[in-house]
Formats: structure tokens, sequence, C-alpha cells
């Protein structure tokens, strides 16, 4: 069994559990008393390369990486940093998250939030909504094309924007074939968790020019994102470099402004 197959048997018992405690029903009217999704494609458009901030505690690779007693101010630094969108990792078991970690950085942030989990139903969706979410992550390895299909529907009919995660060329056409508008590259296999940064320049040119291409994953600093910038990535998405360092608002400041004139700095 992969850790990707490992991880989903955990979320789907979890889930099971939620689902007897809250009814979809119940859920439904939590989502149309939240505040309205804010328009995080528009965000993601914006000039220069975005910065997708995470929030995360632990990971099935590394496991512990930071305690985050408080992820509202991390959000909050993350903000002040020129984040564009904040990823709240709301797994439980592997990363250490919750879906009140979304709604305590909904509550005190005014971007966009994505829910970064491993959504293999149309509950889940709507967990994202009821907790504040603009956006949600659907992985392509961890879901038939019919799912994904469907998914990607009823995301944006809840008024989530879907982030459709791939890993290879083939994973990039269904996301393609799915009609997701913003597609995250993962530099990190689900199933190996090795990281390779070359898979967004091979996988990027078969995603449409008018898609948000994200490169996600590894990370370190300035440089990789420049890099990114140079295949063609439109916006990364951090986690890891930014929980372990001392300074996360400077550190996303830093990615923001290298990420400001991405033209000018490869020609200089
Ligand atoms: O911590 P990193 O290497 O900066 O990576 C962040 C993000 O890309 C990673 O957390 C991630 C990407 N896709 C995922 C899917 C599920 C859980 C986590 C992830």
């Amino acid at each position: 069994m992969s850790v990707l197959d490992e991880i989903i048997e955990g979320v789907r018992a979890d889930l099971a559990e939620r689902q007897r405690e809250v009814p979809l029903d119940a859920l439904k009217e939590k989502a149309a008393a939240a505040p309205a999704p804010l328009d995080a494609l528009a965000a993601l458009r914006g000039q220069g390369v975005s910065v997708i901030a995470e929030v995360k505690r632990s990971s099935p690779s590394k496991g512990a990486l930071a305690a985050i007693a408080d992820p509202a101010a991390l959000a909050r630094d993350y903000e002040a940093g020129g984040a564009k969108v904040i990823s709240v990792l709301t797994e439980r078991r592997r990363f250490g998250g919750s879906l009140d970690d979304l709604a305590a950085v909904r509550a005190n942030v005014g971007v966009s939030v994505l829910r970064k989990d491993f959504i293999v139903t149309s509950y889940q969706l709507w967990e994202a909504r009821a907790h504040g979410a603009d956006m949600a992550l659907l992985i392509v390895a961890a879901l038939p094309q019919d799912a994904l299909v469907s998914l990607v529907e009823r995301a944006e009919s809840i008024g989530l924007l879907p982030l459709v995660e791939v890993h290879t060329e083939e994973e990039a056409e269904r996301a393609v074939e799915a009609g997701a508008k913003v597609i995250g590259v993962n530099a990190r296999d689900l199933r190996t968790l090795q990281v390779d940064r070359g898979v967004f320049a091979r996988v990027a040119p078969l995603i449409p020019k008018d898609v948000v291409k994200v490169a996600e994953s590894g990370v370190r600093g300035p440089h990789d994102l420049l890099a990114y910038a140079s295949s063609g990535a439109d916006a990364v998405l951090v986690g890891e470099s930014l929980v372990i360092g001392k300074d996360p608002r400077s550190a996303v400041a830093d990615l923001v402004a290298a990420g400001a004139h991405p033209a000018l700095r490869q020609s200089g």
C-alpha cells in the first residue's frame, strides 16, 4: 500500500466519524451562514508570482515540523508578508491539522483560504465552505476521473475554487480534461514522498495558457521561486521552509519580492 493509500484510509475513517456527528443538512446550513467566498482566481491571476503560504505542523516525510500553537497568528504573518492565499492543512493523522485551524485562519485574515486535505467526497467540500474556505485541494492521484470531474463541478457550485493537484503528465491531462482553472504541480510524489523539483518544468507545458499554474513543494527560498517562475509558474505553494524559519513574515515577503518582477530578475 502506498503512503497515499494509507493516508486516504485514515482520512476516510475520520470522515465517517464526522459524518455521524454532523449530518449533511446541518453542514449545508453552516455553509450558507459562512462569509461569502473571496475571488481567489483573481488574486492568483494578479501581477507577478503569487505566494500561497501553508499552515503545516507535520508531514509524513519529516514528522513534526513546527508546533504552531496559534495558526491564526501565523496566517496573519503570512498575509502581512504579502501571501495571496493561505493554505491550511486540515488532515489530522499525518499533518496534525484540523477544521478548527481552517476556521481560525479564516476569521483572522482578509485573503483567500485553501482547505488542504485529501478530499474524496462532496461532504468534505461542504465542510470546507462551512469553515470559510474559498478554495479546496483535489488530488488527481487520489481520485478516479469520474469522481474528479464531479468534485470539480461540485466545488464550483458551492463557491469553492478547486486547486487540482497533479504529479505527472498523464495526471495533468486528466486535470485539464476535468476543467480545472487552477492546476498545482506537486514536486513531491505522494506515493513515495520523494521531491523532484524538475517535475514542474516537465509537466507545465501540458497545461493550457489560461489555466493558473501553481508549483507546489520544495521551495526553500527566492531562488526556487525564480526557477519555478522561469518554467512558467504563476504561483508557488510553500509550507515547510516557512514554518521552520524564525520569521515567517519576512520569509514570505522575500518570496513576494522575488516574484514581483521575475522577468527582470532572470535577466539581471
Ligand atoms: O512543505 P513544502 O515542501 O513547502 O510543500 C508544501 C505543499 O506543497 C505540500 O504540503 C503539499 C502539496 N500537496 C499536498 C497534498 C497533501 C498534503 C500536503 C501537500
